[in-house]
């Protein structure tokens, strides 16, 4: 990075995201061990990219090339169309957010310093600072007023993790790379953790990069998934139905599973093709109502949980039709 374009980053900027390309590229470690053996990927700006593959397949090894935590041996890695290779590692990391399974957050510092750490480096004014890290703190559902003075020891797991969130994009990077950032949090937290994450990604549109082993983390969080296989080789490169729906290769196909089935029906919206007209069904008062374009997944849920056999599909207040449980169940699949 050149010294016009630091200088840019010396206060809040109005770059949103870049692109990330990874070009032949290839980690080999000192003891012999190739973690990557010739991996080339396309990311767009603004899309949230999940890497996922069995343990030891090199997932973190890519990430951790993206801002040279690793060296790569050979082959490019371009954000926003610039080499990082020849970029300056320090100054490249302050452009980049980086979230890990445990945080990483300063023990002895405030919520409020752990945040503003960036922007700090970066020579933002306290008070530019100060107003980034409540802003932040805003967006990730933290009170900055009840929360900015506290240490991280006084929060929540889930509490921590959205610190990290926020300290991650205190100073506006064009990428954010996460690694497994939900898998420290229990279930139940997980869920509303990614939630708020796909809530807060849809405000910041960053490119993100998130390596998970969760599979259903990856369908639910994912714009495209890539699967890896050992040696960080790309089995495939897909949106969540297509992994679920055409899985590219035996591999991909063992690793979505057997019930990869149940899995689509949390990526196939409702659609009026699959609705009987409303008046051409019997049925009683009570059917729970789903929105149009709501997953299968969600109406099957309603469902089940109602103990009906149909819901109502709803476009606004216009009642489209229904759908029934049986029409759900018997979407075709592609043969095994
Ligand atoms: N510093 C290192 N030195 C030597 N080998 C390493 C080093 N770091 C990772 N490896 C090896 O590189 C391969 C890929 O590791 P990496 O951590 O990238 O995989 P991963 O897919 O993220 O795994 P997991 O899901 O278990 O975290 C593994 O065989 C690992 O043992």
């Amino acid at each position: 990075m050149d010294a016009t374009s630091e200088s840019r980053t010396a206060a809040p900027a109005d770059r949103k995201a870049a692109p990330i390309e990874l070009r032949d590229v290839r980690k080999r470690y000192p003891d012999g061990t190739v973690a990557v053996d010739n991996l080339s990927l396309r990311i767009d700006a603004g899309e949230l990219v999940v890497l996922i593959g069995p343990s030891g397949c090199g997932k973190s090894t890519v990430l951790r090339m993206i801002n040279r935590l690793v060296e790569p041996t050979a082959g490019q890695i371009l954000i926003d169309g610039e080499d990082v290779t020849a970029a300056d590692a320090v100054r490249l990391r302050r452009r980049i957010g980086y979230v890990i399974q445990n945080v990483g957050l300063f023990p002895h510092q405030t919520v409020h310093t752990n945040v503003g750490t960036v922007p700090r480096l970066l020579g933002w004014p306290k008070q530019v600072t100060r107003e980034r890290s409540d802003e932040l703190l805003d967006l990730v559902g933290l009170d900055p007023g009840r929360y900015g003075r506290r240490y991280p020891h006084e929060l929540s797991g889930g509490q921590r993790q959205r610190v990290g969130f926020a300290r991650a994009l205190a100073a506006d990077p064009v990428v954010l790379l996460m690694d497994e950032p939900f898998s420290a949090v229990d279930p139940i937290a997980r869920t509303s953790l990614q939630r708020e994450f796909l809530r807060l990604q849809a405000e910041v549109r960053k490119t993100v990069v998130l390596v998970t082993h969760d599979l259903d983390e990856a369908v639910r969080m994912g714009d495209r998934i890539v699967v890896l296989s050992q040696g960080a080789h790309l089995e495939q490169f897909g949106t969540p139905a297509q992994l679920l729906g055409e899985p590219a290769s035996p591999f991909v196909r063992e690793f979505v599973g057997k019930d990869r089935g149940i899995r689509r029906l949390a990526v196939i919206p409702v659609t009026e093709e699959m609705l009987t007209p409303a008046a051409q069904v019997t049925i009683g008062d009570h059917l729970p109502a789903v929105e149009l374009g709501t997953s299968l997944y969600d109406a099957l849920a309603a469902m089940l949980v109602t103990n009906s056999d149909y819901a109502e599909v709803k476009d606004g207040d216009r009642v489209v039709g229904v759908i029934s449980r049986h029409r759900i169940l018997s979407i075709d699949y592609p043969a095994e």
